[in-house]
């Protein structure tokens, strides 16, 4: 077993998120640690945010994102914001500056504790995506699922955060699709290359949508961050929305709603909300083997 490190096992709008802190340590959080991990009830998880030690100057950490599957991720907007929190709560600072694989975020915690997060600017280009086909127009690509003369789902949206994703846009309540089925099926379709995120989307208003997401390397999640940026910024290119929009993720607990803003002036996505501590720990980042601290009343597994 190697050195343990402090874990805190957060959530953002439910989204399961583990905070490993890496700082100092030249090794990573492994594929194997993380199954083991997510194979457990109380640390089972959607996305691991391991905070390692800056590689460029002006950042306050490298982030390593993994999901439960312990394959890679891109980009986490969740996650990021239990980050913040985290470190806001350690150092008092306000303002941070990470980067992870798809370059770099900005994000503030601000007084009233939502943080946001600068999650970047949209890629449509479709081998950036990446897509398997080339599509010129990637607001509305041909995909469909379920009978051919009459999909459950189809023709989605598609854009990159960083991470793939792809938008259903439906007119009914997102909770009355089977999500769980159709996920798996549409996360591997050979049109995604390096699988994808898929979300359903209800557009309620000009500046408010539902959306439920089935996540890359995790399933069904209760919330996902990109994935609301994703949608927001698809809606807004299609002439569904504005460019600010509520995104109430209906599967989260209490139907949380994150404020997702695409910003005229330089493209960039602002993604603004909660972040929710919820007890810590130490873990081995080789094996998984994990303990919640005493002071907490649990026990070493
Ligand atoms: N929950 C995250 C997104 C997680 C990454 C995803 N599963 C992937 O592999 O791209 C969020 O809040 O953005």
């Amino acid at each position: 077993m190697s050195a343990t490190v402090e874990f805190a096992k957060m959530n953002g709008l439910g989204n399961k998120i583990l905070v490993v802190d890496m700082r100092g340590r030249a090794d990573r959080v492994t594929p194997a640690a993380a199954i083991a991990l997510n194979a457990e009830p109380d640390t089972q998880f959607d996305q691991i945010m391991a905070i390692h030690d800056p590689k460029a100057s002006g950042t306050d950490a490298w982030i390593d994102i993994l999901n439960s599957d312990g394959s890679k991720a891109q980009a986490c907007g969740n996650g990021t914001r239990c980050v913040v929190q985290a470190l806001a709560a350690e150092t008092g600072k306000k303002v941070f500056t990470f980067q992870t694989v798809a370059g770099i975020l900005n994000a503030v915690e601000h007084e009233d504790g939502t943080i946001s997060v600068d999650m970047g600017k949209p890629v449509f280009d479709w081998d950036k995506i990446p897509l398997a086909e080339e599509f010129h127009d990637t607001s509305r690509i041909e995909l469909q699922i379920g009978p051919i003369d009459n999909p459950v789902m189809h023709s989605p949206s598609v854009t990159s955060m960083g991470n793939p994703h792809a938008i259903f846009w439906v007119d009914r309540d997102v909770m009355s699709f089977d999500l769980g089925r159709f996920g798996p099926l549409l996360e591997n379709h050979p049109m995604f290359p390096e699988r994808a995120n898929i979300t359903l989307a209800q557009v309620t208003s000009l500046s408010s949508i539902t959306t439920r997401t089935w996540e890359r390397g995790a399933g069904l999640t209760l919330a996902c961050g990109s994935a609301a940026c994703a949608t927001a910024v698809s809606a807004a290119r299609t002439g569904r929305t504005g460019r600010e929009v509520a995104v109430t993720v209906a599967s989260s607990p209490n139907q949380g709603v994150l404020t997702i803003e695409w910003r005229e002036h330089d493209g960039r996505v602002i993604m603004t909300g909660p972040a929710e501590w919820e007890w810590s720990g130490a873990l081995d980042p080789s094996t998984g083997a994990w303990s919640r601290d005493a002071t907490q009343g649990a026990q070493a597994r």
